[in-house]
């Protein structure tokens, strides 16, 4: 019986059992070999993971009954529902999600014309109804037997990404080999997780790489998670295992507004607004140079010590992450003491700026913690455009109009120091600690460049550098010479930063600030 057959005529029970033969039909795919071999690669069917992802019960499907009409290679034999890409809305935590997932067991999850026309229309749904997106990938790119009809469907998904960007946030989720296509769209989203081991991403699979460069490599040494998620910093987020994963999703889209018209959710905490943290005495040393963990400033300054770091392994010189205080989301900068001094370098500029950015667009105010020893000199960080990706950083920063708190832990040297939300590009409180030093370099350095001569005419050089490094110090290493002068609203007790931030943002959370009218700014890339 066709199709046709099944839903012609007076509605009576035989229709309603045709239907349903063709939603079981639709629903099981390719059938119980397909999915034993999904899971013998270790990876949940799309439909498992929809559940994972999804309040129980809430998925609504869109187009479960579209097949392509594609023709030659034998396609017009093979014609299955959906098409090899579930695509639908539910929600997550009650708020409304869309989401769409590849089914690698249907052409390898490749995108043809009416798969690519499934996804077009749900990333429309999902941008007019001010709601996530959420990709499920798990697919190898343009489907080969449809040629530029595959590329045309990559290209409208590219171009809706773009529009959506920073007005609905947009998360890729890597669960298989995803290739050429597959691995574009993600990287014009807010956000990208990895499964280790079963997720890969690469613009051309190992065979092509192989035949052009005669290179050997596996689809993990290639593009798997690790690699992502420390070398090339395309993937934000990495976990063992699909569930955690998806766990993980939700959990990020907790700390989300739907759309850049809210704020995101607030989540009231039993952590006193006004606890002290006076545990920071103890864990950032007096001296500049003594690395400490900002993972652990952070853990005693956020409520219940809960945060999601991003980029967790990426760039680690430089800490970014949401969290909450007193209940409000925030998304926290933090330079790194005990990874390369907390400098910032070319991937820390990159990674915080387009942090930065992502906070901006969706409504989250920022708080800066500064330790900063400066930018990293060197031939390779020169070469290497540094001037450019520091820029992205600043311009991250001062074209944010979020509020923004920033705080120097206990130094901040020379560019470094501004580009990290100083009051200088815009940040609506400055604070520091009483022991901090902010200059334009250590005074070492300092006391090399401008007391050189003296240094160098006197009976013992050694003795003079540090009669003029101590007198250095004490004439402009304080927080009272900036603080004196403005450039620090306050000098405040570790002990109570926790309190004085959120008093800060909580005055400004009525903050309205506008940029010039424009088309767009035309930011360094
Ligand atoms: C926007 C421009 C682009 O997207 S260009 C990118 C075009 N895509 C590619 O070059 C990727 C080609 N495919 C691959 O490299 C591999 O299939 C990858 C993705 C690495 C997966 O490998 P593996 O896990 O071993 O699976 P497999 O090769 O057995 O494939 C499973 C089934 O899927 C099919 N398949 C694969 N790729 C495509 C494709 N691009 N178009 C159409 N079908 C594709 C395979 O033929 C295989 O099918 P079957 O199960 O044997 O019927």
């Amino acid at each position: 019986m066709s199709v046709t057959d099944e839903v012609t005529g007076e509605l009576t029970g035989e229709h309603l059992a045709g239907l349903a033969r063709i939603r079981a039909q639709a629903e099981a795919g390719p059938g119980e070999q397909a999915t034993r071999a999904q899971h013998a690669r270790g990876k949940l069917t799309a439909r498992e993971r929809i559940a994972l992802l999804l309040d129980p019960g809430s998925f609504q499907e869109v187009e479960q009954l579209r097949r392509h009409r594609a023709s030659g290679f034998g396609l017009e034999r093979k014609r299955p529902y959906t098409d090899g890409v579930i695509t639908g809305w539910g929600t997550v935590d009650g708020r409304t999600v869309f989401v769409y997932a590849h089914d690698f067991r249907i052409f390898g999850g490749s995108l043809g014309e009416a798969h690519a026309a499934k996804i077009h229309k749900i990333m429309d749904m999902a941008l007019s109804a001010g709601a996530p997106l959420v990709s499920l990938n798990d697919g190898a790119g343009a489907r080969i037997q449809e040629g530029v009809s595959a590329l045309a469907g990559y290209g409208g998904i590219f171009r809706r990404n773009t529009r959506a960007s920073g007005v609905i946030p947009q998360i890729s989720v890597m669960l298989g080999p995803c290739a050429g296509g597959a691995a574009y769209s993600p990287a014009l989203t807010d956000f990208v997780f990895m499964v280790r081991e079963t997720a890969q991403m690469f613009i051309t699979g190992p065979d092509v790489v192989s035949a052009v460069t005669g290179a050997q490599l596996t689809q993990n040494a290639l593009g798997g998670a690790d690699v992502h998620a420390t070398t090339s910093g395309v993937a934000h987020f990495v976990y063992e295992d699909e569930e955690t994963c998806l766990a993980e999703v939700r959990y990020l889209l907790s700390l989300l507004p739907s759309n850049n018209r809210q704020n995101p959710p607030v989540h009231p905490s039993d952590d006193p607004a006004n606890r002290l943290t006076s545990t920071l005495y103890d864990l950032v040393p007096q001296d500049g140079n003594q690395p400490y963990d900002m993972h652990k400033v952070i853990e005693e300054l956020v409520d219940d010590g809960d945060w999601l770091e991003v980029h967790e392994r990426w760039a680690r010189n430089i800490v970014c992450g949401l969290a909450r205080l007193d209940g409000q989301v925030v998304g926290i900068v933090a330079n790194q003491p005990q990874t390369l001094a907390g400098v910032l370098d070319i991937s820390a500029s990159e990674k915080a700026g387009r942090f930065v950015t992502m906070c901006d667009a969706f409504n989250i105010p920022i708080v800066t913690l500064l330790d900063v020893p400066g930018f990293l000199p060197g031939a390779d960080q020169e070469h290497g455009g540094i001037i450019r990706h520091g820029a992205k950083l600043l311009y991250a920063y001062c074209n944010a109009t979020v509020p923004r708190v920033s705080i120097v832990l206990r130094k901040a040297y020379g560019g470094a120091y501004i580009v990290l939300d100083s009051q200088s590009i815009g940040a609506d409180l400055t604070f520091a600690w009483p022991t901090n030093e902010i200059a334009v370099m250590g005074a070492e350095g300092a006391a090399n460049v401008i007391f050189r001569r003296e240094i160098a005419a006197a009976d013992d050089p050694e003795a003079k550098r540090a009669e003029m490094v101590k007198e250095y110090k004490s004439e402009l290493m304080h927080p009272y010479y900036a603080a004196e002068r403005g450039l620090v609203d306050d000098v405040i007790d570790p002990a109570e930063t926790r309190e004085i931030l959120i008093r800060s943002l909580a005055m400004l959370r009525t903050k309205h600030a506008d940029l010039p009218s424009r088309k767009h700014g035309n930011p360094p890339q």
